[in-house]
């Protein structure tokens, strides 16, 4: 009998009704206002309707409602186990198909590892013992091939060792810490078992991320991996009853993705506890680790039962480190191991980096005129999808507004939305039904929506690692896209680091931002700072001065291509302007399957970059930044 056999064997009997809508007293919520103490939930203080819910479902989706009761309603739900695979998003489920990806445009990164006795990279996926269900499980995914990041970090903690992951958005970071949780579960669960009797449900591996948003994704995609596996996943996020939640975990739980204040809130109510806890991974880590999360991320670290380190593994990743936050997480970790892959913070080649200076009170107007050029530069009057990050809840709510009485269908998402509102403006986006999603930061990080063609910061963060994971939602998977930033006189603290990260990505740096950078005294925080030498991955235990560097032993791998073209990437658009046209899967329309370069970007006719549209850049004329 497995370890979730023995709990849900001891709850099930007496905990499931024989008539609907009993409750049993020990799963009525013991306070019913404390389901909303999730650390990203303020919407206690919010209107509980808008224009995209009536006041009586918003009420029911706080959980505070007394409408239908969800509690018996998702009873009848299928079982997670149930779903087939292609109601996971996966389409076709033979091996013979290939992910719509362009992978082989990371080849070139460099990756450092440092740490002792490091395990060495694979550069299949066959080379790692994950077990049949799951090799085969990623061949439905059509992952054909590792990623940089998946062919040196999966072998790492397969191995057992701890892991401090820093790689580029998109390069395919959650499959390198699920398929190790994945394997690990399966090999472990028969071993351990949840003492006799115990009603507390006791996961073996705990996920945890930023925001509700990504702990939703991150669930979707291990469920997919881990398909037929019985390896029972669990997601626990704020602004939904938490009563579903628990009876999820009821029902038994292996790994559970969460997000840090519903996790505490459901500790706290003793249904759920860490000590089985083997496996720790800590999405988007600097985040998690930053002023905002760490004192609960040291709370349930530290302070709740889980096993320390040593005992379990931990496995932080991001895309960005600061060294600052490496020495707080360097706390939950022991003798890691540290992945550089490509430079540390850095953004991918493949993301064409446009500033222009725009000052706040013609940022509207500029992004109506861009946003028209885009549109008529497309060949159908469909728009392609376009995020557009500010800075404040409000600002979100005024931009959606004067994009949509502009003829351009736009949502906003933003943490002073309810959950519903939150997830049905992503649903509206990823359908391209609203094709401009006007965002906070609370969509910067992680998450993975096809096909967003352009990013505009029309504010841009105070910091260059939000600059990084805010365009990161473009370009991902080894594909191309566009951002662009509105610099204003707000933002010349980001000068010096914005044009130093943009000449690492190799993109043409204005010279007005150059000048800007050359006579700033500030560095912007972040990247700037705590990148020392030029190969930027880097590993802060070798910059202790007092450290003894040789205890980590440190190898870069360079894989046999070259770092693509730098420098004008005019030039190099040109050269590879038809490869790129033929393989843009990932402009293709959002509505449709077909592929259609032109459809955002327009004909190469005038890649010298002049402003057919009176702008510093023609957005009829971006195109790939030279690679193949
Ligand atoms: N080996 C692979 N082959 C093909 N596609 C892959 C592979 N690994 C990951 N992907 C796909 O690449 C995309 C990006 O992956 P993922 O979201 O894990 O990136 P990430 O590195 O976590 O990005 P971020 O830093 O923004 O969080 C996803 O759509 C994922 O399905």
């Amino acid at each position: 009998m497995t370890r979730n056999d023995m709990f849900t064997e001891s709850t099930r009997k007496p905990t499931r009704p024989t008539r609907p809508r009993y409750l049993p007293p020990h799963l009525r919520p013991q306070n019913a206002n404390a389901v909303f103490t999730d650390a990203d939930t303020p919407e206690l203080t919010r209107p509980r309707y808008n224009r995209f819910s009536s006041p009586q479902t918003a009420l029911n989706s706080s959980g505070r409602g007394r409408g239908p009761t969800p509690w018996f309603t998702n009873r009848q739900k299928p079982n997670l186990d149930d779903e087939k695979f292609d109601e996971l998003e996966v389409i076709d489920d033979t091996a013979a198909g290939t992910n719509e990806t362009n992978f082989g445009a990371y080849e070139d990164i460099p990756v450092q590892a440092s740490g002792e006795n490091i395990p060495p990279p694979v550069q299949t996926f066959a080379e790692i013992d994950l077990g049949d269900v799951l090799k085969q499980n990623i061949k439905r995914c059509k992952f054909l091939k590792p990623t940089p990041i998946q062919r040196h970090a999966i072998p790492v903690v397969v191995a057992g060792r701890d892991l401090m992951a820093c790689a580029q958005t998109g390069s395919g970071k959650t499959a390198a810490f699920c398929f190790p949780i994945i394997c690990g579960v399966l090999k472990n669960r028969l071993l351990l078992s949840s003492p006799a009797g115990s009603q507390v449900a006791c996961p073996l591996a705990l996920i945890l991320a930023p925001t509700r948003e990504l702990s939703c994704q991150i669930h979707k995609e291990a469920k997919k991996f881990a398909y037929r596996t019985g390896v029972k996943i669990v997601v626990a996020y704020g602004g939904t009853p938490i009563s579903q939640q628990f009876r999820n975990i009821e029902k038994g739980v292996d790994i559970l993705v969460a997000t840090p204040g519903r996790l505490v809130d459901m500790i706290e109510r003793t249904r759920l506890s860490l000590r089985m806890i083997k496996y720790l991974a800590l999405d988007e880590a600097d985040r998690m680790l930053d002023m905002g999360f760490e004192p609960q991320i040291r709370k349930i670290v530290e302070k709740m039962g889980m096993p320390p380190p040593g005992t379990r593994q931990t496995m932080l990743f991001s895309a960005t480190f600061p060294d600052e936050i490496q020495k707080l997480a360097s706390d939950f970790l022991s003798a890691y191991v540290f992945l550089a892959v490509g430079r540390v913070g850095s953004s991918t080649d493949l993301i064409v980096q446009r500033v222009e200076i725009v000052q706040d009170m013609d940022k509207s107007n500029h992004l109506l005129n861009l946003l028209h050029a885009q549109k008529s530069n497309g060949s159908r009057s469909k728009h392609p999808l376009t995020l557009v990050f500010v800075e404040t809840k409000r600002g979100a709510d005024e931009l959606e507004l004067w994009l949509s009485r502009n003829a351009f269908p736009a949502i906003a998402i933003h943490g002073g939305k309810v959950q519903m509102e939150r997830e049905q403006a992503l649903r509206s986006f990823k359908r391209g039904a609203t094709p401009i999603l006007v965002a906070t930061d609370v969509a910067s990080r992680g998450l993975d929506i096809p096909h967003v063609a352009h990013v505009i910061n029309f504010d841009l963060p105070k910091n260059i690692d939000d600059y990084v994971h805010r365009i990161g939602r473009t370009g991902r998977a080894g594909n191309c896209g566009l951002a662009t930033a509105f610099f204003s006189d707000k933002n010349l603290p980001l000068a010096k680091s914005l044009a130093e990260l943009m000449r690492e990505s190799n993109q043409e740096v204005p010279s007005w931002l150059s000048h800007y950078a050359e006579n700033s005294s500030f560095s912007g925080g972040g990247w700037a700072k705590r990148v020392g030498g030029k190969f930027g991955g880097y590993d802060f235990r070798k910059g202790f001065p007092s450290g003894n560097e040789s205890n980590y032993h440190s190898s870069t791998h360079n894989d046999t291509h070259p770092v693509p073209a730098t420098g004008d990437y005019y030039a190099a658009a040109s050269a590879s302007t038809q490869t790129f046209l033929g393989s843009a899967g990932i402009y293709a329309d959002p509505c449709t399957t077909s592929a259609n370069a032109d459809y955002l970007f327009g004909s190469n006719e005038n890649l010298d970059g002049a402003g057919a549209h009176g702008y510093a850049y023609s957005y009829g004329q971006v195109v790939a930044s030279g690679w193949e």
